[in-house]
């Protein structure tokens, strides 16, 4: 080799080892930058947290201390006979100045700041609770005075973040109240307190990294249910007299089951979603609504009654000037009523068949007339369900998960969303000989329900209340609950029983329930009653004539073994 040959070749040589050199540094200091962001970002996260959970306390710990002040002044003597009263009841005393706004209101926080610390039920204290009990005499005409009320956090409230418990939207407090709230305190009730609820929302769980997860009051190894699962705990457990939960696909329903309670789901639209707080947004297949959550019947439709006014119609006019029907919220007459107690291809409990049939009985025994009544194929609805929430395939559900830690909750659901797209093909192309199109399942059910001349149909909801983080494991049972999202019918639930040993050892035929529910007797069984869109009062009176036959059977039959019905639930 020449000289020059020699040169060049050297020259190539450290040039070579120069660039890889310079590349590998360069991928060196892209990695630690990396690292460096996430390391931030995680501490940033974990801050935000911390400051979120610290503003909980602190809001606790004011509480704590005005209620620690009103008491030395005020004995408290009525508090057990204020937390037995219904919603309609106590408004009754509080109108005619039998009750006073603050012992109403300090009974229900004592009660309140008890029952969240054995269920973690709470996000916050709304301190400004304080300021409008002081004005609240000026509202004495409308028809909440005086009540306290609770609210899922994810309702917008002036000067407070609602963070779905995704991080990234903690510190970005509201410019307003929701229209739901405004109208409420038009009508004389004092929001007092915010509720738990799942990351993100989409989860029937009721656990989030900021606020962590919420027990049942029936059982504390038990999930309260979701999403609007501290409001059902808290409510179950006789911390609030009224709340409101939202559902899109089961949430003010499933927790209701689960915590036996009484959960509403309006049509969509009948409410005023103004200021709901979603992850996702514009989604029009699959509806979502607030509804109301109470420990019996009546207290619902009183909540219905005190929206559903030219107030709320003022403030989001996409609502309809459609007054509450009272007349038919009363009514007794003989209904004609579908019912199914078990859905083809949806997991279903022994004890959500059994409630099913034990009130079909009643039903009957009352002069009602009961005709089997069979869902428009599920599955059909499933790939609607699944294509109108997740039209995306779970990507900005993903998205807005970014930047916050995952809660276990979610493990399963974001596994799934997190697929590969060839292997979701592959999944696709197994499940599609199963799966046909249906043309239209809202006109296909309305036509069998009038074929068979219906006025409301008796249906499972999912129960009995799940062990820790199955709920997201379990999305096959949805299509109980989130079918009337679809459909956009009405649907209530109503608690009717209790677990029975029989109903335990039934369940060891439905292998993927099993794990689930084991372990769950004793627990709160409920039914669903479902009526046409628009017909919210139908509904609700047949909420209202399930509760009370139900209630009268299980006077009659002296709560024996069989199963004791939960009405007002004593926690102690
Ligand atoms: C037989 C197979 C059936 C599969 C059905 C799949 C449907 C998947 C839909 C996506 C998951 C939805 C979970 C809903 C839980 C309740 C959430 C809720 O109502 N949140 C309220 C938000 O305001």
């Amino acid at each position: 080799m020449g000289f020059l040959e020699q040169f060049v070749h050297n020259g190539r040589a450290l040039l070579g080892h120069r660039s890889k050199a310079i590349l590998l540094s360069g991928a060196a200091c892209f990695g630690a930058v990396l690292l460096v962001q996430r390391v931030n970002s995680r501490r940033e996260q974990k801050k935000r947290i911390l400051e979120a959970q610290r503003r909980r306390e602190k809001s606790f710990q004011v509480a704590e201390r005005a209620l620690l002040e009103y008491k030395q002044s005020h004995p408290m003597t009525n508090a057990l006979y204020i937390l037995s009263l219904s919603l309609s009841e106590l408004t009754k005393q509080l109108q005619e100045s039998a009750l006073s706004p603050e012992e109403v209101f300090y009974t229900y926080l004592e009660k309140t700041l008890d029952v969240h610390q054995k269920l973690n039920c709470c996000t916050e204290i709304i301190l400004d609770s304080f300021e409008q009990l002081k004005t609240i005499g000026s509202c004495k005409r409308g028809i909440l005075y005086g009540v306290p009320l609770s609210l899922k956090e994810n309702l917008l409230l002036k000067n407070h973040d609602s963070s779905c418990g995704v991080v990234k939207y903690l510190n970005q407090p509201a410019d307003d109240d929701c229209v739901l709230v405004k109208v409420l305190k038009e009508q004389g009730a004092i929001p007092f307190v915010r509720t738990n609820f799942p990351q993100a929302l989409l989860n029937y769980d009721c656990s989030n990294p900021i606020y962590g997860q919420t027990l049942n009051p029936h059982n504390l190894q038990k999930t309260a249910g979701g999403s609007s699962g501290g409001e059902a705990a808290l409510i179950g457990a006789g911390g609030s007299v009224i709340g409101i939960g939202t559902d899109i696909g089961g949430s003010a329903r499933i927790p209701a089951s689960f915590c036996a309670i009484c959960g509403f789901k309006p049509t969509a639209g009948r409410l005023s979603s103004k200021g709901c707080k979603s992850i996702f947004r514009g989604q029009k297949t699959v509806l979502s609504t607030p509804g109301p959550m109470a420990r019996d019947v009546d207290s619902l439709a009183l909540f219905m009654k005190a929206e559903i006014c030219e107030q709320m119609v003022f403030l989001d006019p996409t609502t309809p000037l459609l007054p509450f029907d009272e007349g038919l919220y009363q009514s007794r007459n003989s209904l004609r009523i579908g019912y199914f107690d078990c859905i083809e291809q949806t997991p279903t409990s022994p004890s959500m068949t059994r409630g099913v049939q034990e009130v079909k009985a009643l039903l009957e025994q009352a002069g009602h007339t009961l005709v089997p009544f069979t869902p428009v194929r599920i599955l059909d609805m499933a790939e609607l369900m699944s294509k109108g929430a997740l039209a995306d395939g779970g990507a900005t559900f993903l998205q807005q998960l970014e930047g916050s830690p995952v809660d276990p909750v979610l493990h399963a659901q974001v596994a799934m969303y997190r697929l590969p797209i060839c292997l979701r093909k592959v999944l696709a192309f197994i499940l599609k000989p199963f799966v046909s199109f249906p043309s239209d399942c809202v006109n296909d059910t309305i036509a069998q329900w009038r074929r068979l001349n219906l006025d409301v149909v008796l249906c499972p909801i999912i129960g009995p209340a799940f062990n820790f983080c199955y709920c997201g494991k379990l999305m096959s049972m949805v299509p109980h609950s989130m079918t009337y999202n679809l459909l956009n019918f009405c649907a209530g639930v109503v608690p009717v029983s209790t677990v029975t040993e029989e109903d335990e050892r039934n369940l060891f035929v439905l292998i993927g329930l099993l794990q689930a529910i084991t372990g769950g007797v004793g627990l709160p069984v409920a039914v669903q009653c479902v009526a046409l869109p628009w017909h919210d009062e139908l509904c609700l009176r047949f909420m209202k004539e399930v509760e009370e036959l139900v209630k009268k059977a299980r006077k009659d039959e002296g709560a024996n073994a069989n199963g004791k019905v939960y009405l007002i639930y004593d926690f102690h």
